[in-house]
Order: structure tokens, then C-alpha cells, then sequence
């Protein structure tokens, strides 16, 4: 019988630090001391790099790790790719399978499912660019019922996957130690790591990015100072945590291991008799890891007008060009409108950025809540300079309100992938999950009313009309 090493009142400890260069042992004595490769690792360990930047990156972006576990990783078989039981593929991110269409576009809640794992159910909603050139991201949505099998773990060569919990607990396993992700927290498994997601409390469902190219940063501060919205001590990493089997099993007995892995977003499998959780101490700064948005210190005008969105950033995944984002992980938590002489909602508005965003809990404040509204579990996407803005009751409520300090978005919190990219809709998003909302320019902005008004002709300061 194979045997762990965790017990459960540590299983959920973490280190705190983003980007922080940290170490783990689950055996002391695991961790080499003064090198990272000796003639012979302690405790007859391998010592396996796992890089996460190229061997050359600068150091203020170089990213890797030293994991020290019982076999290597690449001891299994050749993958081949995985048969999808006659399912059209829902992960395919060719740039000409995709639509690009300048519609403003809102989903009713995506479905729960019962029949699906975490990787089963995951499907591409919307994505930009390539994995296999490392530019641009996908859009997800998952909906799992069940457990990964205890004897399997996934990875992605694609990218960095950004996971946005919505509906249910999260309990990841991943080689690095064990992440519990609840509703309102968010974990980030980077490009190669592998990890196996347990369902403790039932069926799931969320968001998730995965980025094509680079890593999240917090996002700069500037003229705020030196703490304020996602402080780096709040985000946690896992300690290192392992199983002993190590292969007296056949290949295809009852206890081995399938591998899938996501590449060039198909499904790839091998199997192994090892389990792929064998890392016993680690050390690096590229590392799994989870942040709960309530934390979020959120900074916001207290004089007038209504500041961009950026000042709600939690993590920003830069492009080559400096303050321009790939995506940016926004979120729009409870917080004090105090502004005077102010239309407190976000502005209509016009974006070179796409914006897609969905709602973990509550409601949004520009947009109505229930049957055909924006509602948690579900989806808006406002593609490159498609317009939109509060709808027009959340517009005329504002425009009338009383301006005391109001607390808006208690109990709620929405987010947004902001992207510099043109976003292009998957079938399965447009048509297939079948929850695209028919009337939603019709349900939001239909009603805005004329509020011009026309002075008397003649009157000083009026020019010329047509
Ligand atoms: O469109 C949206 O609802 C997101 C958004 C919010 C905000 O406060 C300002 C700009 C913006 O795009
Ligand atoms: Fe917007």
C-alpha cells in the first residue's frame, strides 16, 4: 500500500511570497545543501530542474525551480494523443476556427456538470493568438462533477493557468504541495507543472486563463507607494508534500498513473507505474500558488469622477510594450463610492482592449442581476472598441442618485481578463453551451433615453445647428 506523507493538520500549510525565491522540505535532510546537483542528492533523491523561463532570462524575470523527488519525470512512455469519446474538441485554438465578431456578447451561468473532471470539463470560451508560437491566451470555463482518478495528474506545455473559483472548493494537488482553492480565492499552476484537482465538497465551476506567454506580476504601484492592492506576503505556495510508489506496479495495472497533457491545446496521455507526486523537497521561485481576494486592498478616488479600472488590478501579465497588458486580472470588489458631483458607475465607453469578464458572487453595479442579466457563473465579453456601459436602469438610477458614501458590491465581486488582444469566440462559446444571450444590446441599452436638451435658438452660447 502506498503511503503518504502528509497529515492532514499540515496538508494545508503554505509559505507566503510572491515571486519569492522559497524552499520546502517535507524530510529534512532533502534539500541539498550549497548546490543544487551533487554527485549523489540526499536521501538517494533526483535532482530535477524545472524551468519556467529560458535558461538566459534576465535575472529580475528568471523563473525555475530544483525539485528533488524519487524518479525523474520523463521516465514513462511515449504520450499519444488522447481519444476524446467521439466529443468535438472544446480546447482547439486555431486562429481560423475562431470568430471575431465586434457584437457585444453576454452568457446566461455555463452549466454544472456531473460526468466531467476538472480537465474533462474544461472548455475554451474565447481566446487570441498561439500556443505554439507563446503569444496571446485562452478563455475558459470549467465545470467538473468528480474527482480527477487519485491515479492521474495533468499539465500544460500551453501556458500558465490563472484559475477563478465561482462555485465550489478546489483541493489541488500538485507536485509542488497542496493548494486549497475556495470561491474568492484564485490559484496560478504554471506552464509544466502537474497537478490532480479533488472535488471535498461536490461539483465545481469557474474561470480560468491560461497565458501563452510570460508569467503574472503584481501589477507597478507608482505614485500609491510601496503596499496597496495584492500585497505580496498574501499570495501562499504550497510545502512540499509526497507520495512513495514508486513502479512495483505493471504498466497497465490498477495502480498506474495516466499523464495527460495539454499540447498545442490537445490532449496527450501516457501512463507510468510511478506516481508523478514523488517530489520530497523543492526550492525556486517558480512555484504553484493561490491568493484570496479578499485581501485585495482596494484603492479608489475619494474627491470626484470615476477612476479606470486599473487601479483594481491583482495581477498584470505584460506584453513587450510597457503598461500594455496581454491580460490583466481585474477585479471589482465591495468597496466605498464617495465621489461628489460624480456618475459613480463606470463610464460608457470604447476600449482598445478586450474585456472579458465574469461574476464569482452578487452582482455587478453597472449591470442588472437576474433572469437575462449578468449573473455569477456567468460571462460578458466587449471585444476591441465594441461599446458598452451601465444599462439603462443602472444609468438613470446613478444619474438620480443621492451622492452620499454609498458601499457598493457588498457580498459580490466581478472580474475581468482585460486583454490588448482582439478576442476570438470558439464555437462551443458562441453555439454549442448554447447560453449566449440573444437580447442582451436590446435588455441593456434599449432603453437609454434623449437627455439633450436644445436651448432656445438665439440664446448666448449656442453656435449653429443643423
Ligand atoms: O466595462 C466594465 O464594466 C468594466 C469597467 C469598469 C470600470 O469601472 C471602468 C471601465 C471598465 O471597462
Ligand atoms: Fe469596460
Amino acid at each position: 500500500m502506498p503511503v503518504t506523507n502528509f497529515d492532514f493538520k499540515e496538508k494545508y500549510r503554505y509559505q507566503n511570497g510572491f515571486d519569492a525565491y522559497l524552499e520546502s522540505e517535507a524530510v529534512s535532510g532533502a534539500l541539498p545543501i550549497g548546490h543544487n546537483s551533487p554527485q549523489k542528492p540526499p536521501l538517494g533523491l533526483y535532482a530535477e530542474k524545472l524551468s519556467g523561463t529560458a535558461f538566459t532570462a534576465p535575472r529580475h524575470e528568471n523563473k525555475q525551480s530544483w525539485l528533488y523527488r524519487i524518479l525523474p519525470s520523463c521516465s514513462h512512455p511515449p504520450f499519444v494523443e488522447a481519444k476524446q469519446g467521439g466529443q468535438e474538441p472544446v480546447l482547439e485554438q486555431s486562429p481560423a476556427k475562431l470568430h471575431y465578431i465586434p457584437n457585444q456578447l453576454r452568457w446566461d451561468p455555463f452549466d454544472h456538470e456531473s460526468d466531467t473532471d476538472f480537465v474533462s470539463g474544461l472548455r475554451l470560451v474565447a481566446g487570441a493568438g498561439e500556443a505554439t508560437l507563446k503569444q496571446g491566451l485562452g478563455m475558459y470555463i470549467y465545470a467538473a462533477g468528480k474527482s480527477m482518478d487519485a491515479h492521474s495528474a495533468f499539465y500544460s506545455a500551453d501556458g500558465d493557468l490563472l484559475i477563478v473559483a465561482q462555485d465550489g472548493v478546489l483541493d489541488i494537488r500538485t507536485e509542488f504541495g497542496w493548494l486549497l482553492v475556495r470561491p474568492m480565492e484564485i490559484a496560478v499552476i504554471p506552464r509544466g507543472v502537474r497537478y490532480q484537482v479533488l472535488l471535498p465538497s461536490g461539483p465545481v465551476r469557474g474561470y480560468a486563463l491560461e497565458l501563452y506567454q510570460g508569467h503574472f506580476q503584481l501589477p507597478e504601484l507608482g505614485p500609491i507607494g510601496s503596499n496597496g492592492l495584492a500585497n505580496a506576503r498574501d499570495f501562499q505556495a504550497p510545502v512540499a508534500c509526497f507520495s512513495e510508489d514508486h513502479g512495483s506496479i505493471a504498466l497497465d495495472g490498477p495502480n498506474s498513473y495516466t499523464i495527460t497533457a495539454k499540447f498545442n491545446n490537445t490532449m496527450f496521455e501516457t501512463k507510468q507505474p510511478h506516481t508523478p507526486f514523488d517530489v520530497v523537497a523543492w526550492h525556486g521561485n517558480y512555484y504553484p500558488y493561490k491568493y484570496d481576494l479578499g485581501r485585495f486592498n482596494t484603492i479608489g478616488s475619494i474627491s470626484f469622477d470615476h477612476p479606470d479600472p486599473s487601479i483594481f488590478t491583482v495581477l498584470s501579465a505584460p506584453s513587450d510594450h510597457v503598461g500594455t497588458a496581454i491580460a490583466d486580472f481585474v477585479i471589482f470588489p465591495p468597496r466605498w463610492l464617495v465621489g461628489e458631483d460624480t456618475f459613480r458607475p463606470p463610464w460608457y465607453h470604447r476600449n482598445t482592449m478586450s474585456e472579458f469578464m465574469g461574476l464569482i458572487t452578487g452582482a455587478y453595479d453597472a449591470k442588472k442581476g437576474g433572469k437575462g442579466g449578468f449573473v455569477p457563473g456567468g460571462a460578458s465579453l466587449h471585444n476591441v472598441m465594441s461599446g458598452h456601459g451601465p444599462d439603462a436602469a443602472s444609468y438613470e438610477g446613478a444619474r438620480n442618485a443621492e451622492l452620499k458614501p454609498q458601499k457598493v458590491g457588498e457580498g459580490s465581486c466581478a472580474f475581468m481578463f482585460e486583454s490588448c488582444l482582439m478576442v476570438g469566440v470558439t464555437d462551443w462559446g458562441l453555439k454549442t453551451c448554447q447560453k449566449v444571450q440573444e437580447d442582451y444590446n436590446e435588455h441593456s441599452w434599449g432603453g437609454v433615453k434623449v437627455h439633450w436638451k436644445r436651448l432656445p435658438e438665439g440664446e448666448k452660447g449656442v453656435s449653429h445647428l443643423l
